[in-house]
């Protein structure tokens, strides 16, 4: 993992959440192999394309996020009903919806893709730490089209292979990355969906500008989302000059009364 430089090495959030994982998956394979999962109902489902609608010229696209809490917030939404917030987002025009399964620290659950996918017609995201292929054929039989692959828990050889596999059991991916030692070492060649993270994960102070300059970077093939911290038209305005395509967005919508409505504010004048 990538070093954030913590005074005397302390374990950033990141380290914590990989290392919660890690113990969380021990007890997962007693549980089940990952060869249990094909005979799960949701293995064999049809994937929704997840990039496809990512992009469309002039316009935001969004992710839109189902989050109950973070780290940085602590809990976001009191009044949490993933199901109708989700049926909320889809009717309101989102391009996908972005699932926080991570359970000790956003309070996700991975049955949320399950209970979410038959409600809705657009592809699910499975927003979680990926670490290990178990976790991508998990991913798969819970219902999800796509997986986060976070560049600074992964990477190099490791992150090829996590993508490879991801391929291979019809997931697409969104990588992440938050620094530009990150974003260089991504093979563009492999790397179909680019995010950059605008929150610094050590300060959680975020920067839009700064994760916008790096995503104009990326080779015009690649899809490019901008992650974190958004909530204002000024925003989108500032994301779609740095010619970026997509927007994920979580805490500015789960903090409204009805977050479809929230999304369809904001999207009014870009869609
Ligand atoms: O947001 C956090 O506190 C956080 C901490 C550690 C790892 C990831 C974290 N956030 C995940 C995300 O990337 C956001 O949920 C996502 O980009 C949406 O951001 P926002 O619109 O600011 O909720």
């Amino acid at each position: 993992m990538t070093e954030l430089n913590l005074p005397f090495n302390q374990p950033t959030i990141l380290d914590k959440i990989v290392a919660q994982t890690r113990e969380d998956l021990v007890q997962k394979k007693k549980r089940h192999s990952a060869a249990d999962f094909r005979s799960f109902q949701l293995y064999e489902a049809p994937r929704r394309d997840f990039k496809a609608g990512l992009r469309k010229e002039g316009c935001i696209r969004v992710i839109a996020e189902v989050k109950k809490a973070s780290p940085s917030k602590g809990i976001i939404r009191e009044d949490f009903d993933p199901v109708r917030i989700a049926a909320q987002y889809d009717e309101a025009g989102a391009a996908a919806i972005s699932v926080l399964t991570e359970p000790h620290f956003f309070q996700g659950d991975l049955a949320y893709l399950g209970q979410i996918r038959p409600e809705v017609s657009v592809p699910l995201l499975r927003k979680d730490f990926i670490v290990d292929f178990y976790q991508i054929e998990e991913a798969r039989a819970a219902g999800a089209d796509a997986i986060l692959l976070i560049a600074t828990v992964t990477s190099g050889a490791q992150l090829s292979e996590l993508l490879h596999a991801a391929k291979e059991a019809g997931l697409q991916c969104l990588v992440e990355c938050y620094s530009r030692d990150e974003f260089e070492a991504l093979r563009f060649s492999e790397v179909e969906v680019v995010g950059v993270n605008n929150r610094n994960l050590k300060t959680f102070e975020v920067d839009l500008h700064r994760g916008l300059s790096l995503l104009a970077e990326a080779p015009n093939e690649v899809v490019k989302v901008s992650e974190s911290g958004l909530s204002t038209p000024h925003d989108i305005e500032t994301v779609l000059e740095y010619g970026v395509d997509a927007a994920l967005i979580g805490e500015h919508f789960m903090r409204q009364p009805h977050p479809g409505d929230a999304l369809k504010r904001l999207t009014e004048n870009f869609s």
